[in-house]
C-alpha cells in the first residue's frame, strides 16, 4: 500500500490560520500589529516570485508588509544603512534579505548586520548558536516547518533515527539540532559521505536537501519510513513546451511505495517555509513586547 502524502499546503494554510487568529488578539487586546520587512536587491525572477508570495501572505494574516527593493548595483553601505533604519524601527519585527543576493555583496555580512531579535530567517550565528546550545532564538523558517510536519505526521521522536542529507547553514544544520532536540539519534550526511544510500537506508526519518532532483531512489529508504523532501529543482516541462516543472531531491512515485509518509514537490516543505517566517515574525513581535509566546508555531 502506497504510503501517505503529506499536505504541506493544507498545514500550511492551517499554521496561517492560527497566525493569523493570533495577530487579531494582539491587536484587539493590545494594539499591537506585527511587521515584516522584506529587502530585495536586484531582479532575479524567481525571488521576485517569492517575495510577492510572501507579502501577500503576511498581509492575509494581518500583519504589515514592509517591502524594499534595492538595485543590483546598491553599495553596500546603502543596504546596510537601510537594515539599520529597519533595526531600530519598532514597527518592523521581523527582518529577511532575499537569498542569492548579487556578487558584490556578502550574505554572511549581511545577516551580520541584522538585529538578531529581527533575524526571521535564524540565520545570524547569535541564532544558530542560541538552536546549538538549546536556547530559545529563531529558527531557520524550512527546518521549522519540517519539523511541524514530523511532529503532526509521528508524534515523539525519541529514540528514532534520523538521517539529513545535506550540511548547509540554512538548512541541513539546523535541521539536524532541531531532531536531535527531539531525541532522535542524528546523522548529517553530505557529498563527501561514503555509502550514502545504505546511511539513508538506516533512517526512520529521511530528510533530503542537496537540490538533485530524484536522487533518492526507493532502494534508498527503510520501509516505513517518513521522507520529507526539501529540494526544489526548475527543470522544462516534459509535455508542454515553454512551461517549467517542479522536481524535488527525492524520486517521490516510486518512494511513496516504500515510505509511510513522504511530502510532494511542490505543495510539500515550500508553503511551510513561508508559513515559518510568518510564524517568527509573529514570535519575534511578542517578543519585543514582553508577551506570551504563540503556542505550537516555535521549535
Ligand atoms: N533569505 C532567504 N530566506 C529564504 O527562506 C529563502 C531565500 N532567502 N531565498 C530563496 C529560498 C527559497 N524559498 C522558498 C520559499 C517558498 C517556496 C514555496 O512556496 N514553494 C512552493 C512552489 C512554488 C513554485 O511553484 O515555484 C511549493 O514547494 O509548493 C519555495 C522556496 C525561500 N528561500
Amino acid at each position: 500500500m502506497a504510503g501517505t502524502v503529506i499536505d504541506g499546503k493544507a498545514f500550511a494554510a492551517d499554521v496561517r490560520g492560527q497566525i493569523a487568529d493570533h495577530v487579531a488578539r494582539l491587536k484587539a487586546d493590545h494594539g499591537v500589529t506585527p511587521g515584516l520587512a522584506v529587502v530585495l536587491v536586484g531582479e532575479d525572477p524567481a525571488s521576485e516570485v517569492y517575495v510577492a508570495a510572501k507579502h501577500r501572505q503576511t498581509v492575509e494574516v494581518g500583519m504589515a508588509s514592509f517591502e524594499h527593493k534595492l538595485p543590483a548595483d546598491v553599495p553596500e553601505a546603502d543596504l546596510f544603512a537601510l537594515i539599520d533604519q529597519l533595526n531600530a524601527d519598532p514597527s518592523v519585527h521581523g527582518i529577511l534579505c532575499q537569498f542569492p543576493v548579487p556578487d558584490h555583496l556578502n550574505e554572511r555580512s549581511v545577516v551580520a548586520r541584522i538585529d538578531p531579535a529581527k533575524d526571521v530567517d535564524g540565520l545570524s550565528v547569535v541564532n544558530a548558536g542560541l538552536l546549538a546550545s538549546g536556547e530559545k532564538g529563531l529558527v531557520s523558517c524550512t527546518p521549522l516547518g519540517c519539523l511541524m510536519l514530523l511532529r503532526d505526521q509521528i508524534g515523539s521522536m525519541s529514540g528514532m533515527e534520523a538521517v539529513v542529507v545535506g550540511r548547509s547553514n540554512l538548512f541541513g544544520k539546523p535541521m539536524g539540532q532541531l531532531l536531535l532536540q527531539e531525541n532522535c539519534t542524528v546523522t548529517i550526511a553530505h557529498s563527501r559521505t561514503k555509502d550514502l544510500a545504505e546511511v539513508c537506508r538506516r533512517a526512520d526519518i529521511l530528510v533530503a536537501a542537496v537540490g538533485r532532483a530524484e536522487m533518492v531512489q526507493a532502494d534508498w529508504v527503510k520501509p516505513g519510513a517518513t521522507v520529507i523532501d526539501v529540494g526544489i529543482t526548475r527543470i522544462p516541462h516534459p509535455d508542454k513546451p515553454g512551461k517549467t516543472k517542479l522536481l524535488g531531491d527525492v524520486a517521490y512515485e516510486t518512494v511513496r511505495e516504500v515510505a509511510s509518509a513522504v511530502t510532494p514537490v511542490p505543495g510539500g516543505v515550500g508553503p511551510m517555509t513561508i508559513a515559518c517566517l510568518l510564524a517568527n515574525t509573529l514570535t519575534a513581535c511578542c517578543r519585543a513586547h514582553g508577551l506570551e509566546e504563540p503556542k505550537g508555531l516555535t521549535a
